[in-house]
């Protein structure tokens, strides 16, 4: 017999000083004691997000106000096969308080200090430490003046820097990869590598983004602590969840400069197609910095940027 399927909605409630909650739960529910991820079942004609907003006011007494679809994981325990909707929620009103004698704990993604975990979550936890904003270099004509307008967005806080430099030499790839890294790590964020996994590893660079023949010859996840890769279409991104890969790019979500004339998906195409997805994805394409809103309000997890992110 088919174990049941149960359609859950959870969230990640997210203080703007990137703590988020997690409950215990209570005594009279399986997994009691066990950490999650507040939220419950979805009812009969009622929609993920309907039943959010239901499970938070019950479990928490908050209202929420903003709550954008996140990622979808499938997880089957022994008794049932769980299918989880997880939003990220950034505003309410209230203040969350238990009412089913749960205990709250508010907690950093990079220092959990509460267990056991509910067994479905730790991708999840890891995912709300990826940064929502990715910039990715534009170092080619002057690698030197890239570094001084690299250690300004450093200081404006951005965290997630991924490089590709299709037309550097190899010799100069790899100092500048290890000069971006020193700098990154400097200030608490990563370097993502594009495509080259050998070069991530020889530069203690954090992660890979991986283009999409990698993808399809690729059959076991690189050993990084971030593995990203770019996509275009529904099957390279199930290929990527295949394959274990923390994150997709999926573009070109608008027109851009570069390739003026050329197709994009369009808001709801990236909507359709990063729906119901195991991975965060990134919207790419003709985004400025304003546009993470929007583009978390289609489903996805942040935006990356090419020239946007250096100005
Ligand atoms: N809420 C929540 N459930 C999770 C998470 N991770 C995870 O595997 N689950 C599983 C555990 C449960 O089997 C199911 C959620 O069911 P639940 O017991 O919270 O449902 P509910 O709030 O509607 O409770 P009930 O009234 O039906 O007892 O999803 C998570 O982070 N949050
Ligand atoms: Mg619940």
């Amino acid at each position: 017999m088919q174990p049941p399927l149960i359609h859950v909605a959870a969230a990640a409630i997210i203080r703007p000083d990137g703590q988020f909650l997690l409950a215990s739960r209570p005594a009279d529910k399986p997994y009691a004691g066990y950490w999650e991820f507040p939220g419950g079942k979805i009812e009969a004609g009622e929609s993920a997000h309907q039943a959010l907003v239901r499970e938070l006011e019950e479990e928490l007494g908050i209202h929420i106000t903003q709550a954008t679809p996140w990622i979808t994981r499938t997880h089957e325990y022994a008794t049932a096969t769980v299918v989880l909707n997880f939003f990220r929620v950034t505003a309410w009103e209230g203040q969350p308080h238990p009412r089913e004698g749960q205990t709250l704990s508010w907690q950093d993604a990079d220092n959990i200090t509460v267990a056991p975990l509910l067994p479905a979550n730790s991708p999840i936890i890891k995912a709300l430490s990826l940064p929502t904003l990715m910039g990715i270099t534009q170092a080619q004509s002057d690698p030197h003046g890239f570094l001084s307008k690299l250690d300004s967005a450093l200081a404006n806080g951005l965290k997630l820097i991924q490089i590709r430099e299709k037309d550097m030499p190899a010799a100069e790839l790899q100092a500048f990869t290890r000069e971006v890294t020193l700098r990154t790590h400097a200030q608490h964020a990563y370097t993502i590598v594009n495509s080259d996994i050998a070069l991530a590893l020889a530069t203690g660079a954090d992660g890979v983004q991986l283009t999409s023949s990698q993808l399809a010859q690729l059959d076991t996840r690189p050993d990084l602590l971030w593995v990203g890769a770019s996509c275009h279409n529904a099957d390279e991104l199930s290929r990527a969840a295949q394959l274990g890969c923390d994150y997709a790019l999926l573009s070109p979500v608008l027109p851009t400069a570069s390739h003026p004339g050329a197709p994009t998906l369009g808001w709801d195409e990236f909507t359709r197609l990063s729906q119901q997805r195991s991975l965060a994805i990134f919207a790419l394409g003709g985004l400025t910095p304003a546009d993470l809103q929007t583009a978390q309000q289609h489903g996805a997890h942040g935006i990356a940027l090419l020239r946007g992110a250096w100005q």
